[in-house]
């Protein structure tokens, strides 16, 4: 009989899960859409019962629609968006709602961090990467300040799969690629470190942070009542898992040094590998990778789809139910509305903002150039262009710290749409690979269950096995002028927000 592995995600927007052979053929996959509270400004939240409930729908519908036996399944294992925060008491309740990575309540404690001189001698060479709001050190300051009783009753501090193993297993782990993302970790010595924690003024909290271990570890097995509820079979191993990021990359072939990876989700994600960290107070982040002695250099925000689900949320809810009860999605009409408006006819710009910004950071969104002929089209397009443009003024700066890049491969959201992925092709002037895999995030993970269940090697080995090039996008050179200019009128037009911002407008 053959054997499977399964890979779950659970991104900021949506919850996956596959089941791939060893081949990395997918034999079937399920998602369902996780809602996104904001209980407040600047917050955002999930109800971590909805999001137990989502992941097993999705486990439960990928073993049925297989139709294989759940005995078949010989590993299971878990990615999920970094960082935000996951909070569980001693009895294994939520000590509070899941925090999504896009919320900012704690943006006032990031400036402050920044002007204490230690951050760039003391903190910065042992996080390797900047702190923003959406971390788990400020939301961590922020709750000890504002709702210190959650942390009292807080047991173990984990990120979202982390909580997914847990609910799984009944183990509680953090787990190496991830935590290394969050600067609450000596990434450099792969440690906890009391000193770090105290710059954050988190000290207190080492206790509540469970043992570290590797992607590929066995860090539990599936429960009697987890089986009872996903169809799994008890017993079956859970294996650590790895930072969503990483994940998407390794499963787009992200294995050599001269290529870009994009993911382009609820997070506008841009990164490489190599073998040197980059320590630069200017540069996003450097990570602990998947592959030994890799290191993942990364530019991201929260400025990519989830703007377009705001978008959509907002503008187009009546088409969203419509199109849903009939079994259809909203994207499709979105992507017809796109396609339905050329490029050169509007000069209408987005800044994809609604979650946080990659400029200062007080920015927000905004539109720039609205006229009174301005259709839903032309809206549409600005907010497909403008998270283009968001992504590469990442890559911009990315590209400073390596050598010119050949391609780029792209997972995430974005790339089960064509015209996006057309509009990412002309306006980076780079052939896109695209790979076999609909669902990067699920595969990369699911390559630590092969490795962790003895299947393969390495990760390294298994990426070699299941990993497939699909198609590549060749960019569109008459294309090129019409997006620099758009390009360069973005970034214009950012310089001079930015000084408004600035100013506190
Ligand atoms: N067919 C499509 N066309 C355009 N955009 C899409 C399509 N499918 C998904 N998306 C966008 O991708 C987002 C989901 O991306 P995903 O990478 O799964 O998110 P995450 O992992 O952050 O939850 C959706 O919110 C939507 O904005
Ligand atoms: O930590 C992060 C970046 O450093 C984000 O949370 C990212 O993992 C989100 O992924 P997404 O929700 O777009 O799948």
């Amino acid at each position: 009989m053959e054997n499977y592995l399964l890979g779950i995600d659970n991104g900021g927007t949506v919850t996956k899960a596959a089941l791939y052979t060893l081949t990395g053929k997918e034999a079937a996959i399920a998602s369902r859409k996780t809602k996104m509270m904001m209980p407040k400004p600047f917050r955002t939240e999930r109800d971590l019962d909805e999001l137990w409930k989502a992941n097993v729908e999705v486990i439960r519908e990928v073993i049925e629609k297989s139709r294989i036996d759940a005995g078949q399944i010989s590993g299971v294992s878990v990615t999920g968006h970094g960082n935000g925060l996951y909070l569980i008491r001693k009895d294994g309740k939520p000590a509070y709602n899941g925090i999504i990575s896009t919320d900012q309540r704690a943006k006032t404690y990031i400036d402050e961090w920044y002007r204490n001189p230690r951050f760039e001698t003391e903190v910065l060479p042992k996080t390797m990467q900047s702190v923003w709001a959406g971390q788990p050190v400020a939301l961590l300051a922020w709750l000890r300040d504002h709702e210190p009783e959650v942390i009292e009753q807080t047991d173990d501090i984990l990120m979202v799969k982390d909580f997914l193993r847990f609910k799984l297993t009944g183990e509680t782990h953090l787990e190496l690629t991830d935590v290394s993302g969050t600067s609450l970790l000596n990434v450099r010595e792969r440690c906890f470190d009391k000193d770090l924690l105290a710059f954050f003024g988190l000290e207190d909290m080492i206790s509540k942070l469970p043992p570290l271990r590797q992607s590929t570890d066995i860090c539990g097995y599936v429960t009697e009542e987890a089986a009872q509820l996903t169809g799994l079979k008890a017993g079956t191993p859970v294996a650590g898992g790895v930072f969503d990021i990483a994940a998407s990359a390794v499963a787009s072939g992200l294995v050599e040094e001269n290529k870009l990876c994009i993911v382009a989700g609820t997070w506008s994600i841009n990164e490489y590998i190599t073998k040197m960290p980059v320590i630069d107070k200017h540069l996003f982040m450097t990570s602990i990778y998947c592959l030994d002695d890799y290191w993942l250099i990364t530019e991201a925000s929260p400025t990519s789809a989830s703007n377009l689900e705001w978008f959509i949320d907002r503008f187009m809810i009546k088409e969203k139910i419509v199109a849903e009860s009939q079994g259809q999605s909203v994207y499709e009409l979105c992507n017809e509305l796109v396609a339905s408006v050329s490029s050169e006819e509007s000069d209408l710009l987005f800044f994809p903002f609604l979650f946080g910004s990659n400029t200062v950071s007080n920015a927000n969104a905004c539109f720039i150039g609205m006229n009174s002929w301005h259709q839903r089209g032309h809206l549409l397009q600005a907010v497909y262009e403008g998270i283009v443009f968001s992504h590469m003024y990442h890559i911009e700066r990315l590209v400073k710290y390596r050598k010119k890049l050949e391609a780029a491969r792209i997972a995430g959201g974005v790339a089960k749409s064509d015209v996006w992925l057309q509009m990412f092709a002309d306006c980076l002037q780079m052939p896109l690979e695209i790979v076999e895999a609909k669902e990067q995030g699920t595969l990369g993970t699911a390559m630590c269950a092969g490795v962790m269940t003895g299947c393969y090697e390495s990760i390294k080995k298994a990426a070699d096995k299941m990993v497939k090039i699909d198609r590549i996008i060749k960019p569109n050179k008459e294309k090129a002028p019409i997006y620099r200019r758009k390009y360069e009128h973005y970034k214009a037009a950012l310089k001079k927000m930015e000084n408004v911002w600035k100013a506190g407008g």
